[in-house]
């Protein structure tokens, strides 16, 4: 089968994205990305595109209405589709068996019912969402217990490794492209036509091809590898603070080593995302399923870190600003859950916000890229308007930095935004409350030059030295 054209169900961070790319590199493939919420198709074929990505809206312009498509008419799509991704949602259970650890196959498993309803001709199904170990065996049962006759089915697993802020450059780019299938003659040859596709762009020899459970275990794998490095980093961040350590210095004499390597070994005030906490707790449920306590122990302990770290950040400011915050106001920066995108799923500066309004604060929020809307849906956990309502009397969400710091008591800086270092803190300073308070959870800033201002400055990692300048009002170090 040469592929002609391709469906991919689920156009979120991943279907967009992903298949945006493949339009662009694949001219002689047509791509239609399906969703079944008519607001997000609207949104991808509008000039503001739901996501925010760098990169991706030249993309998009390029290719839309050329060989990429967005439609909510996800029977038409599966049914002229060669090949079918899909890309749906994995959340974490809410409810029911294994909840608050399994993943939520309820998308995945609708979306193979969809197909095996609706689809006329062979089909490659391709699994790209993020699933447990032997997820593809569910879609196998489901398409080949409701195979129409003359139809038929190649299932494989092909992992997606972009991040968010990045992703457009992480598709054209990648380290490498992940393919499992079954070890049939069929199944190999369904790979090899997925291979055809990504070898428009990636050379052949970043093309890993590898059983489906492999595949699908490589994909949880690799994201707890990430969060370990973290994890591992930040657990030092509070060894510095203690001894006079600066964890930038120790990471680098690290990362020197090249076993060990200098990526990913940002202290941060704890790391967010749709994805790590979610798929780790996803490869502890199955380890546990497995019998298998101690390999869930270990991966918990990243997680259990995680959240020290943020609860350990948090106290931090508080116990600075005298131990309390009640009606104090704290100019947070930084709602997303890293620079360059507008996700705010998992933020660290959500459980910052929630903690300082619990004891009292009065925040006031600028992020370049999240919508109000999104900030008062996570503080709430409602996108209901008159909801928001007895938020709003505490949280006050605004255009500019310069805005959100006027008449401060403290800044928190919770995601790295590149415009927070160029902002002018002399004038901040002025307009702030004293003393004038700056917790900088990302390590971004220049903090001798904050203190010179006059700022009493704390950080993640390193224990800042009082200058001339400082009367300290509260404790710098952490016990
Ligand atoms: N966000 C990332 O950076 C990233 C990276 C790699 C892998 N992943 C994985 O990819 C998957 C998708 O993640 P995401 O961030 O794109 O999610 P998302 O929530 O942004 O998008 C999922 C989309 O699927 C749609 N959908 C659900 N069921 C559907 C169905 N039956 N038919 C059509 N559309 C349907 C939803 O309406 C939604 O728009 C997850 O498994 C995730 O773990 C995410
Ligand atoms: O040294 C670092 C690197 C990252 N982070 C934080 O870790 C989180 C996740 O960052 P990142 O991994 O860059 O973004 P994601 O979009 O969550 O991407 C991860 O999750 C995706 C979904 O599975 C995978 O596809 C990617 O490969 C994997 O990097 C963010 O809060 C970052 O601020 C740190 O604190 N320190």
């Amino acid at each position: 089968m040469v592929i002609e054209k391709i469906c991919c169900l689920g156009a979120g961070y991943v279907g967009g994205p992903t298949c945006s790319v493949i339009a662009l590199k694949c001219p002689d493939i047509t791509v239609t990305v399906c969703d079944k919420s008519e607001d997000r198709i609207k949104q991808w074929n509008s000039d503001k595109l739901p996501i925010y990505e760098p990169g991706l809206d030249d993309v998009v312009k390029t290719c839309r209405g050329r060989n990429l498509f967005f439609s909510t008419d996800i029977a038409k799509g599966i049914q002229e589709a060669d090949l079918i991704f899909i890309s749906v949602n994995t959340p974490t259970k809410i409810v029911g068996n294994g909840k608050g650890r399994a993943a939520d196959l309820k998308y995945v498993e609708s979306a193979a019912r969809m197909i095996a309803d609706l689809a006329t001709s062979n089909k490659i199904v391709v699994e790209k969402s993020t699933v447990p170990v032997k997820a593809a065996e569910i879609i196998m049962k489901i398409l080949r217990a409701n195979t129409k006759p003359g139809v038929d089915y190649q299932i494989l697993s092909n992992p997606e490794f972009l991040a968010e802020g990045t992703a457009i450059v992480d598709l054209i780019e990648a380290d490498r492209v992940l393919i499992g299938g079954e070890e049939t003659p069929e199944g190999q040859k369904a790979i090899q036509e997925l291979c055809w596709v990504y070898e428009h762009w990636i050379p052949a020899k970043n093309i890993l091809t590898t059983n489906t459970w492999s595949s699908e275990l490589s994909k949880l794998a690799a994201n707890a590898f990430l969060a370990q490095r973290i994890s591992s980093i930040n657990s030092l961040t509070a060894v510095c603070e203690a001894t006079g350590a600066d964890v930038a210095e120790v990471a680098k004499a690290v990362g020197r080593d090249s076993r060990i390597g200098p990526k990913f070994l940002e202290a941060s005030i704890g790391f967010g995302g749709s994805c790590f906490q979610k798929d780790i707790l996803n490869l502890i449920y199955l380890s546990e399923c497995l019998h298998l306590p101690e390999v869930a122990a270990y991966w918990q302990q990243v997680l259990s870190l995680n959240e020290f770290q943020k609860t350990r950040f948090t106290r931090k400011v508080i116990e600075s600003l005298f131990n309390t915050v009640t009606d104090k106001n704290i100019a947070i920066l930084g709602f997303s859950f890293k620079k360059n995108t507008g996700d705010t799923r998992e933020s660290p500066a959500i459980h910052v916000s929630k903690t300082l309004l619990d004891e009292g604060a009065k925040l006031h929020i600028y992020d370049p890229k999240v919508e109000p809307e999104q900030i008062y849906y996570e503080l709430t956990g409602t996108y209901v308007k008159t909801e928001h309502e007895n938020i709003k009397k505490c949280v006050e969400i605004h255009d500019t930095a310069y805005s959100a710091v006027t008449g401060a008591h403290a800044i928190v800086l919770c995601t790295e935004w590149d415009e927070f270092k160029e902002l002018n803190f002399n004038k901040i300073y002025e307009v702030m409350m004293k003393p004038a308070y700056l917790f900088d959870g990302r390590k971004i800033l220049d903090h001798e030059a904050l203190q010179r201002i006059g700022f009493h400055v704390q950080t993640i990692g390193k224990r800042l030295a009082r200058t001339g300048s400082i009367r300290a009002q509260g404790s710098l170090t952490m016990p």
